[in-house]
């Protein structure tokens, strides 16, 4: 059953400041996977990845190019790469945190990179080994050189919303972080709520934050985890500002290795029955996307969290 056999009107009112299109970044092979306790084999990675273009999925951010010793479960990057099914129409985003990551990439023939910068002293610290100033050097020399290359570069910021060793993170220092990876050639920003403590009215805080500061709505994306169960509440906080770019993670996979409080992403069957309910387009055959989590979740050997995969799967 899908939302719409429901009889529900594809367009209300209230539904006008939507966009009648939304491109979903599915984060599920990186994200995902990169904070499971047993090392996903290869060959299920693969199939993975082939299962999520071929329900529609059209940006699939296939692995991560950091050091293989602080993510293991990544650590097969070049083998995902070099066995990786290419999908016509898809695109395959790796993340790379420096120089040494970018050499790895570019050998490994991706179009398409994002380098990842905290908003906070601390999470950078713990997670890129750097500082909130000092990332920049490690940043600004992997995005000039892939723009060199002809790679498009995104650039994510985690702990926009909250950090659990800082607490509450000013707006401005989330947009200062955010404008300097524009600055540097960065044509995305995805803003992380990377434990999941984000609430609507912060989601539009910071994105307000972000257009008085001259960005353009169009060259944000979101990032949200459901911790908190705020997740699709923020997700349409963001649409309602014009927001078209949303990541999310098949089946609800994920978390972050270096941010403990951090539980899955927004799952992408939740995402897109959401989408379905407001008459926004997004291309995904939901009933593949749920055999595929199905799938998935018997190779992890515990169930999907997202709510709709348990609701269609039975
Ligand atoms: C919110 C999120 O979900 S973000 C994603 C999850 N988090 C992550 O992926 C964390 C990634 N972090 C990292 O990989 C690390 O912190 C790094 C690479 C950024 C920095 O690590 P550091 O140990 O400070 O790197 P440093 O530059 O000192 O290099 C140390 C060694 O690692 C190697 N190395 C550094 N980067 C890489 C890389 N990308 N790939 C492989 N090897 C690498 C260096 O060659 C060097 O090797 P050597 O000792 O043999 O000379």
């Amino acid at each position: 059953m899908g939302v719409r056999e429901l009889g529900l009107p594809e367009r209300i009112g209230s539904t006008d400041s939507l966009p009648s299109k939304v491109t979903i970044w599915e984060v599920g092979p990186r994200d995902g996977l990169q904070n499971e306790a047993e090392v996903v084999p290869v060959e299920v990675k693969l199939e993975f990845l082939d299962r999520l273009a071929g329900a529609g999925l059209t940006t699939l951010e296939a692995t991560s190019f950091v050091h293989p010793k602080w993510v293991p479960q990544l650590a097969d990057a070049e083998e995902v790469l070099a066995r990786l099914h290419r999908h016509d129409g898809v695109r395959y985003p790796v993340l790379v945190p420096n120089e040494r990551g970018l050499d790895r990439a570019l050998a490994a023939d991706v179009t398409h990179i994002a380098v990842f910068a905290s908003a906070t002293e601390t999470f950078a610290r713990r997670n890129l080994n750097s500082g909130l100033d000092a990332q920049f050097a490690m940043f600004e020399p992997v995005i000039g050189r892939a723009r060199e290359a002809g790679l498009d570069v995104r650039g994510y910021v985690s702990m926009c919303f909250g950090d659990p060793w800082e607490g509450a993170v000013p707006p401005e220092q989330v947009v200062a972080v955010g404008k300097r990876l524009l600055d540097a050639g960065c044509s995305q920003l995805s803003l992380g709520d990377t434990i999941g403590v984000a609430t609507a009215a912060s989601v539009e805080r910071v994105l307000d934050a972000f257009t008085e500061a001259g960005v353009t709505i169009g060259d944000l994306a979101v990032h949200f985890h459901d911790t908190y169960g705020q997740a699709l509440a923020n997700t349409l906080a963001a649409l309602r500002k014009g927001v078209t770019t949303v990541d999310s993670s098949a089946g609800g996979l994920g978390g972050c290795p270096y941010a403990e409080s951090a539980t899955g992403n927004l799952a992408t069957e939740d995402l897109v029955w959401l989408l379905d309910g407001l008459g926004v387009e997004h291309g995904v055959d939901l009933d593949a996307l749920v055999e595929t989590s199905v799938w998935m979740a018997g190779k992890l050997g515990r169930p999907s969290p997202s709510r709709v995969v348990r609701a269609l799967a039975g």
